[in-house]
């Protein structure tokens, strides 16, 4: 059973001093309202999927049969505020992440959010460092994915609890209690609390104009959606044209099952979009090192900006000799939707094997992880074009991306957040996009809640939709 740490200490062990979290003062603290503190006295997990394989929406070289899922996490609190979160999962195997929400279940209930965010980054230390849950990661893994919707939960909670999105939320605070949400462990040595501080001290100049032309502009987005995997040449070719009637600019086409597709479909893209739009390719991790440097080279001919996870997601080196490689071709390396957690992000940095950076909503342990990757990616130069898509993705990573430009990038060169046109129906505040461009979310929260409705008939086994399938 878990003990609850005492002052200063995570998973029964005592934090160093200087990893203690030092208290708000009071003028560092936000608003929340001062009577209410939002005690969490239940955390509900459900399964529930959608059957996106049937028509091959999400299909790659390697996930041939998605069927776009979350395990998603509604927390009830005791002044009736909710908060909502969702990790994303691909059909089977979901269930394994709702037994890992629901053994972290414990270490939510019975905390208020007043107790959380007061030392955030205790509270994911306490996640993450459970001294018998942490063998199952650590920080990696199902219990990586359960954290995340949990944490996206206590997150969408904050939020609407100040009555912002949550992307407003981070843009006001201060710098000191951004630092104070993320754990610098295992980072120190690439970027040290003191450090993190700077950039966002020094990125405060500027912040209401970005703000402002974000909220007039939008971020740029690129597309998917058109060149799924499963998709057949005729339907590349519509979505296409569809797509560059409302005005995209940016696509990516899958890649990676068979070299003469590839060769054929990239070229119909590039044809249609003509020579100054971006085109990206993907092969989701099919390659050896060798294969993937010849069979980008054939592909050079369409000028990929990217080749994104052109192998194991883990394999940090393969990935630095294929961006070597790839460089006098000028095409860069992309990687992160399967990127573990901030310490496989700093090494991806620290040996240049990766030119450009996708971070992932519901893949790293939630904002927390996220902010501490944004700020390494800033470090190191490097643009941060966020993994969206799936199921709720795109609703997540948007308020991420804005906070990265209003308050630590500040730049848009090579930029771009990914966007797929499914499943947005699903939610309460779906993502609004004008003229490829996400229009930063005005509704209190993290964007994470769907309507009840679409959750009751496509909960797996019992939904609707599950039955009808399963009776087929
Ligand atoms: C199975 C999924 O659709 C993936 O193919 C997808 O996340 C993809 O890698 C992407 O970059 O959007
Ligand atoms: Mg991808």
């Amino acid at each position: 059973m878990f003990k609850p740490a005492r002052h200063g200490e995570v998973g029964g062990v005592s934090l160093q001093r200087s990893q203690q979290q030092k208290p708000l003062r009071s003028h560092d603290r936000l608003n929340l309202c001062a009577e209410m503190s939002y005690k969490i006295v239940n955390l509900r997990v459900r399964d529930v999927r959608f059957p996106t394989s049937l028509e091959q929406h999400g299909s790659d070289a390697m996930h041939t049969d998605p069927d776009y899922s979350a395990a998603y996490v509604v927390l009830d609190t005791d002044s009736g505020l909710k908060g909502f979160g969702l990790t994303f999962t691909l059909g089977k195997g979901t269930e394994i992440v709702l037994c890992a929400v629901k053994a972290l279940a414990g270490l939510v209930i019975g905390k208020s959010l007043q107790e959380i965010v007061s030392n955030f980054r205790g509270f994911y230390r306490l996640l993450t460092s459970d001294g018998q849950m942490r063998w199952l990661g650590p920080e990696k893994g199902v219990i990586h994915l359960a954290t995340a919707a949990v944490l996206n939960a206590v997150w969408d909670l904050w939020a609407r609890a100040e009555g912002k999105p949550l992307w407003k939320l981070l843009v006001d605070m201060d710098p000191k209690q951004i630092v104070s949400c993320i754990d610098f462990r295992y980072i120190t040595d690439v970027l040290t609390e003191e450090e993190a501080l700077d950039i966002l001290v020094k990125a405060q100049e500027g912040k209401k104009q970005r703000e402002d032309q974000m909220l007039k502009e939008g971020y740029p987005a690129y597309t998917t959606s058109c060149a799924w995997l499963g998709y057949s040449d005729q339907q590349l070719k519509q979505l296409c044209s569809d797509a560059l009637k409302s005005g995209w600019t940016r696509f990516k086409v899958k890649v990676g099952a068979d070299l003469e597709d590839d060769i054929r479909r990239c070229r119909l893209i590039r044809k249609m979009i003509g020579p100054s739009s971006t085109l990206m390719i993907d092969a989701n991790q099919r390659w050896d090192v060798a294969e993937a440097i010849s069979w980008v080279s054939r592909l050079a001919e369409v000028k990929p900006l990217w080749i994104e996870e052109p192998t194991s997601p883990d394999d940090i080196l393969g990935h630095a000799a294929i961006s070597k490689a790839l460089a006098p071709l000028g095409i860069g390396v992309a990687t992160g939707e399967q990127c573990h957690n901030r310490v496989m992000f700093k090494q991806f940095l620290q040996a240049s094997a990766l030119q450009f950076i996708q971070i992932d909503s519901c893949r790293l342990g939630s904002v927390n992880e996220n902010l501490a990757v944004l700020l390494m990616a800033y470090k190191f130069q490097v643009p941060v074009c966020p993994h969206a898509g799936g199921v709720g993705l795109c609703e997540l990573v948007q308020h991420l991306i804005l906070f990265d430009y209003i308050c630590v990038s500040a730049d848009l060169r090579n930029r771009m957040c990914e966007y797929v046109d499914h499943l947005h129906e699903h939610f309460t505040s779906p993502v609004v996009i004008q003229d490829a461009h996400y229009m930063p979310p005005k509704d209190p929260g993290y964007s994470c809640e769907m309507l009840e409705e679409s959750v009751n008939r496509h909960e797996y086994p019992e939904g609707d939709i599950w039955k009808q399938e399963i009776q087929k």
